[in-house]
């Protein structure tokens, strides 16, 4: 029976066997629910890049770049980091050059795996549905804030686990996927209030960016899954 693990942070990803497993790609505030929102919209691919110098040097190149870092749009951008800019008028047929804080990273580390899935609440049921049909083994990667634990990432982590767990096609043996689980199931209860306890909604507030967070822990806003291909971001077909 496929398995279910989860990395708490690119950190701990970095000491997980990664061979034949499909790495599902987890940054709820903001990575991966902007990449959702984009594709939803019809943003033709996107590169993700983990530098700031790459990212000038597309810009400089001609490239549509979304940059930030520390939740800020760098000044080279055209945008930042909020999932509001990305419209149909703005992304429809695009290619965008893609940097953040911590998603960006979390998606280029995965490059080694069998294939690369970005999740979010957004698209939880569709990511639910794919997985359960492929029946692969499983690693959920939360990006974390810095290499560090973040509270957001881990209750999707534990929500997605439980949903593909009640299937009983799969099975974990994994203490942080049992973890993410007991915290979805506390979470879960009244998120609006748990979301308070998060760091990052906090980060965000302080700069006036926090208006995302409702949006942010919305399920099934999009039936889009984004997956890395050649080092690109595409929607699956
Ligand atoms: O833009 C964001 O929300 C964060 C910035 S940080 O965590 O506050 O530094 O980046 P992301 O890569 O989307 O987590």
């Amino acid at each position: 029976m496929p398995r279910i693990e989860v990395a708490f942070s690119p950190t701990i990803f970095q000491h997980f066997d990664k061979d034949g497993k499909i790495v599902v790609v987890v940054d709820i505030l903001r990575a991966t629910s902007v990449i959702c929102t984009m594709f939803h919209n019809g943003v033709k691919e996107i590169i993700p890049v983990r530098s700031i110098e790459e990212a000038h040097e597309y810009k400089r190149n001609g490239y549509l770049v979304v940059a930030e870092r520390n939740g800020q749009k760098l000044d080279f951008a055209d945008f930042g980091n909020s999932p509001f800019y990305f419209t149909p008028e703005t992304v429809n047929g695009k290619t965008i050059v893609y940097s953040t804080t911590n998603g960006t990273n979390a998606i280029t580390l995965g490059r080694d795996a069998q294939e690369v899935v970005i999740a979010s609440f957004l698209n939880i049921s569709a990511v639910e549905s794919y997985l359960n049909a492929r029946s692969s083994d499983i690693l959920i990667m939360c990006a974390g804030w810095k290499g560090k634990f973040c509270l957001e990432d881990a209750i999707f982590a534990g929500a997605l686990a439980q949903r593909l767990l009640t299937t009983g096609r799969f099975e974990t043996i994994c203490d942080s996927t049992n973890a993410a689980i007991d915290l979805w199931n506390v979470a879960k209860v009244d998120l609006t209030s748990y979301v308070e306890k998060v760091a990052q909604r906090h980060r965000l507030k302080k700069l006036g960016l926090d208006d995302v967070i409702g949006y942010c822990f919305t399920s099934d806003v999009t039936d889009t899954i984004p997956v890395l291909k050649e080092d690109k971001l595409v929607p699956l077909i």
